[in-house]
């Protein structure tokens, strides 16, 4: 298997607030100790709430942010790495033609003609599923789903290794969501891209993802391939999570999560991240939690062995 970006032990802090000396007053902890390898041809979803530092790591991985600590290997930079946000309306510039927009990540660096650029546009957003005629066309002209395949022809023009997805169908329509999940299965064939595929949705994740990493509070909690962890879940943190999905034929959900309860990362708890929230906690969670190995490269950040249906 052929690793196109590894990182090891990454932290990222940030501060917050600074006193009259100009000191910083406290630190958010962002990324605490996230070591991940991402595979060629591969989708690695990242699950987890909002603020357990999902985009933050999207940051380090396109290089836009410097961890505080830890080390990436593998393909870097910009032309390597492309990214493709949630919202096509605000991530496309509404002044520039569909073509400008396309080409936008090499078009300083080209020392190509107009000519060369309009031309590779247009084989790019046919790709996409869309005419040649749009090259012309400004944004607002688009569907959000046409945006978002645009979005996508722009992420494929700097010829990258790995894209990353942050949630790219979360704004889009139920349907058109499964027609741009279908796209991007088709480009990483064609062009064997590795996705990190970044949600709160569970249901995306599960259907889309090779492999999926659960984050919380900045620490990944459990890793592993898809199949394993969405069916035998082992940390409470996961089980909680899928539980907070409405399930066809089991009524309400039981574990709504409330967001709210998340402990704040400006002082880490000490011990397992976890411990406040967790139904389980017990003897032994005071203590810092490594992640450990399981069958079938299933990591898991928990010392305690869940009952299978707790
Ligand atoms: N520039 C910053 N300054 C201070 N704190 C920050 C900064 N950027 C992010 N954070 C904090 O780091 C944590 C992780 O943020 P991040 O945006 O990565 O989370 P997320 O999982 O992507 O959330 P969401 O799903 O809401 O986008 C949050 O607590 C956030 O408040």
């Amino acid at each position: 298997m052929s690793i196109a970006i590894e990182l090891t032990d990454i932290g990222v802090e940030f501060p917050v607030g600074r006193d009259w000396r100009g000191r910083v007053k406290s630190w958010a902890h962002a990324l605490n100790g996230v070591s991940l390898r991402i595979a060629r041809d591969r989708t690695l979803g990242i699950l987890g709430e909002s603020g357990c530092g999902k985009s933050t790591l999207a940051q380090v991985m396109t290089g836009l942010l410097a961890p505080s600590t830890g080390a990436i290997s593998g393909v870097s930079g910009a032309e390597r790495i492309s990214i493709v946000l949630q919202d096509p309306n605000s991530s496309l510039d509404p002044r520039m033609p569909i073509w400008r927009i396309v080409m936008e990540p090499v078009f300083l660096k080209q020392t190509r003609t107009r000519e060369d650029l309009r031309r590779e546009a247009t084989a790019l957003l046919v790709k996409v599923g869309l005419r040649p005629e749009h090259i012309d066309r400004y944004p607002h002209e688009f569907s959000g789903g046409q945006r978002q395949r645009i979005a996508i022809a722009r992420a494929l023009s700097s010829a990258p290794e790995i894209i990353i997805l942050d949630e790219p169908t979360s704004a889009l329509d139920v349907s058109v969501q499964a027609q741009i999940l279908n796209l991007l299965r088709d480009l990483q064939r064609e062009h064997r891209l590795a996705y990190v595929f970044i949600s709160h949705n569970v249901s995306v994740i599960r259907h889309f993802c090779d492999e999926v990493a659960v984050m919380y509070l900045g620490q990944i909690v459990e890793q592993g391939p898809s199949a394993k962890v969405f069916a035998m879940p082992a940390h409470p943190y996961t089980r909680l999570l899928l539980d907070a999905v409405p399930k066809i034929g089991r009524g309400r959900s039981t574990g709504q999560l409330d967001e709210t309860e998340l402990p704040s990362n400006r002082i880490l708890p000490a011990g397992c991240f976890f411990r406040s929230r967790c139904r389980f906690a017990g003897a032994g969670c005071e203590k810092p939690q490594p992640l450990r190995l399981l069958e079938g490269n299933h990591k898991l950040r928990c010392h305690k062995d869940l009952p299978a249906e707790a």
